[in-house]
């Protein structure tokens, strides 16, 4: 299988004196329907590196590449729109539109991808909230929801452009456990059932233990790699 995305000897720093590493010569692959965890102590470069991979930073050495293109010479747009069409975003706080309701929220990305109808839109936001358990709910505005069902609103939306690659930044950090363990099966099943690639920021332990791959950083590096048999 090829690789979704992949960093070759990216580093990001910031300019000052002296100037501050992020992220030290990373190297590394993300393939389809697979689970990766960034691990690792605060202040490591987690986020820095998912920003990377994400597209929503450019490194100030070395290639990202999505789909085997170098992205580097990508200007702002293109770049927004292949997170668009390409990309989901989970982070710790959901984000959600507060005057939308769950479902106007997860129609947006694919009413800025523009590709359906409107009807069609609906219907597959709809689904996709019956999917996440919460069809009784879409009518309600965030604050009308649990931060359990918020966050499940949130990964509807990140999929509803049918992305590659699913991206979360401590996507369980403001959950319970009994909501994080739903998190972390969804999350799963995005890899395994559905054949995104997921990389996820954590330092809940549980999400880190369900991953297929374990990516642990340390000062801006990677420090080691397992992978977990399946
Ligand atoms: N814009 C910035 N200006 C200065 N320093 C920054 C900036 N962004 C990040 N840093 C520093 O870079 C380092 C890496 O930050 P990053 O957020 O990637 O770490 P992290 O491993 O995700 O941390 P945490 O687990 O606490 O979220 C940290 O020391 C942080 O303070």
């Amino acid at each position: 299988m090829s690789a979704i995305i992949e960093v070759e000897g990216v580093s990001r720093s910031l300019p000052g004196t002296p100037p501050v590493t992020l992220v030290a010569d990373v190297s590394l692959s993300i393939q389809p329907a697979t689970f990766v965890a960034i691990v690792g102590p605060s202040g490591c470069g987690k986020s820095s590196l998912l920003y990377l991979l994400g597209l929503l930073d450019r490194p100030t050495k070395g290639h990202v590449l999505f789909n085997g293109q170098d992205m580097n010479p990508l200007r702002g747009d293109a770049r927004a729109q292949i997170r668009l069409a390409s990309f989901g975003f989970v982070f710790q706080f959901h984000f959600l539109l507060p005057e939308f309701t769950a479902l106007e929220n997860v129609m947006l990305p694919m009413r800025r991808l523009g590709k359906r109808p409107l009807g069609e839109i609906r219907a597959k936001a709809q689904a996709l909230l019956e999917g996440m358990g919460l069809g009784e709910k879409s009518a309600k505005t965030p604050d009308r929801l649990s931060g359990g069902e918020r966050q499940r609103v949130a990964i509807a939306r990140a999929i509803a452009n049918d992305p590659a690659l699913v991206l979360g930044d401590e996507p369980t950090g403001n959950l319970d456990s009994q909501n994080s363990a739903r998190v972390v099966d969804m999350f799963r099943n995005l890899a395994h059932e559905q054949g995104r690639a997921v990389v996820c920021v954590t330092h809940d332990p549980d999400v880190a233990a369900a991953a297929d791959v374990q990516i642990s950083m340390l000062d801006g590096r990677i420090k080691e790699t397992s992978v977990r048999p399946r």
